[in-house]
């Protein structure tokens, strides 16, 4: 958000409306008659100062910016015969803002070295609420048109292609011509209409090759309003009849809606969705996008500090003071084809990767990797004990299943514990190919014992023996003998 800014002008004094006048300046305050009629703005050009200082202040910065596709509209406010003309036009002695601003702008052109520049410029009056094209005077009464692609503008005029700024002063001449100017009480030449000088910037990135990956069709449009506005008037004043009259009386409506315009933004009535009436006149209408919108705006106030004038002055000043509160909201102009819309979004990530890459994110990017290394390994850590789990399992099953069967067998073994004689030997050796084939161990009791043992010496297993105590002697000797043990 960007506020308006207001700058106020004192014209020169007559030695005598100078020694009478109830204003005091000091720094960028004015007091009238006591400190209680005070106002502040963001400068005060005392009645000495020259018309570079004034366009230096802040109109040069707008020109700066509207070369950077950012819209800029400077305007002269003030009573008849304040110095608008003066400051906006002056003459040859003392060029005014807009002659400077248009030899400043080519000259910053000139500075930018990587865009192509395209200038156009208008010129038109509004003249009792007609608007005139003063670059060709036969175009009369034109219509005020909007559209989404260019927004609020005046269908046909004309807009002259310029290179350089003898071509635009030239232009301007012709214009100023054709413009409406009178002779009143208070002024020789006074502006019966107010007058918009128009230039329209287009540029674009200047490249060699068309196709080039780092190459932005993008044009920047904006558009930049030097205006001189008709002065305020009073009919007893300027002695005004007929078609003066006339004039004053439009000129006075138009000012008024533009003063009502200011208050009812410098109220917030916009942001609050009230009704602001920019289209109660051609002025506002045209000059909507600077008042609230899209535009870098400044207001020049030009006063006189006469004593006489004091009523005027005033009222000036608190239209002015009103202004200081009003903002805008600028944003660059910028139309983009589908292919620039590409390039610049393919430019955009580019730009955004190589930030990732940059010095701040190489810490950030080490410490995701750790965590990722980290989360991986915890992974496969978790794995392998799923899988060590899952084999513990199943070899417990198969303990199990193995204890199950080994009690079977040895419960089947018990039922088959033997009391043998010697017409059972068979039977010993039927039982010990068993016990071979099942691998287990063979649990005996009994006589003829050692006839077994020899079986089992034969068959390559051990026993277990448990005997009656008389046999065991016999049976050990007859044992060692066999296996040598
Ligand atoms: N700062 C100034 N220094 C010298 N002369 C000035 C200054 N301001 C105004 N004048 C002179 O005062 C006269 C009236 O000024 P100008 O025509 O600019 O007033 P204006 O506000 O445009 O009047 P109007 O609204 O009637 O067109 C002119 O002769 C102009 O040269």
């Amino acid at each position: 958000m960007e506020r308006i800014n207001v700058a106020v002008r004192a014209r020169p004094l007559s030695p005598e409306d100078a020694k009478t006048s109830p204003w005091r300046i000091s720094g960028n305050s004015i007091v009238f008659a006591n400190p209680s009629n005070k106002f502040d703005f963001d400068r005060i050009f005392r009645e000495d100062c020259k018309t570079a200082e004034v366009y230096e202040s802040r109109t040069k910065a707008i020109v700066s910016a509207a070369i950077g596709g950012f819209n800029g509209t400077v305007f002269a406010y003030g009573q008849t015969n304040s110095g608008k003309t003066h400051t906006m036009r002056g003459s040859s002695v003392e060029p005014g803002v807009i002659p400077l601003a248009v030899h400043d702008l080519f000259d910053m052109i000139q500075q930018e070295i990587d865009r192509e520049f395209l200038l156009r410029m208008s010129y038109m009056e509004i003249y009792n609420e007609e608007i005139n094209d003063l670059l060709a005077p036969e175009h009369r009464k034109l219509q005020i048109h909007e559209s989404i692609e260019r927004g609020i503008f005046v269908a046909g005029l004309k807009e002259e292609i310029v290179s350089s700024p003898e071509q635009v002063l030239k232009f301007m001449e012709f214009g100023e011509a054709h413009r409406h100017i009178g002779e009143t009480n208070m002024n020789l030449h006074s502006s019966r209409s107010h007058t918009i000088f128009r230039m329209i910037i287009e540029s674009r990135d200047k490249v060699e090759d068309e196709y080039a990956e780092n190459s932005c069709d993008a044009v920047r449009v904006s558009v930049l309003n030097l205006v001189d506005l008709a002065g305020s008037e009073r009919a007893a004043k300027t002695g005004a009849e007929g078609v003066r009259l006339k004039e004053g009386s439009h000129i006075n409506k138009s000012l008024m809606t533009l003063g009502t315009v200011i208050k009812k933004l410098s109220e917030g009535a916009e942001s609050q969705g009230g009704h602001v009436p920019y289209r109660d006149s051609k002025l506002t209408r045209i000059l909507q996008p600077a008042l609230g919108g899209n535009a870098n705006t400044a207001i020049i106030c030009n006063i006189t500090l006469a004593q006489i004038h004091a009523d005027e002055t005033k009222s000036s000043l608190m239209f002015a003071s009103r202004a200081l509160r009003v903002t805008n909201c600028v944003h660059v102009n910028e139309i983009l084809t589908d292919a620039a819309l590409l390039k610049r979004q393919k430019k955009e990530i580019e730009e955004l990767r190589a930030k990732l890459q940059g010095s701040h994110s190489d810490h950030l990017g080490e410490e995701i990797l750790n965590l990722r290394n980290t989360l991986l390994q915890s992974e496969l850590e978790r794995e392998r004990i799923a899988l060590e789990l899952e084999e513990e399992k199943k070899a417990q099953a198969k303990r199990d299943k193995m204890l199950l069967e080994q009690a079977k067998k040895i419960q089947n073994l018990s039922s088959m514990v033997l009391s043998s004689n010697r017409d059972e030997i068979t039977d010993h050796r039927k039982l010990l190919v068993f016990c071979k084939l099942q691998k287990v161990n063979l649990l005996m009791v009994g006589e003829y014992t050692e006839l077994l043992v020899l079986h089992c010496y034969i068959y390559k297993f051990s026993i277990l023996l448990i005997l009656p105590i008389s046999h065991r002697d016999n049976l050990c000797l007859k044992y060692r003998s066999l296996t040598g043990i």
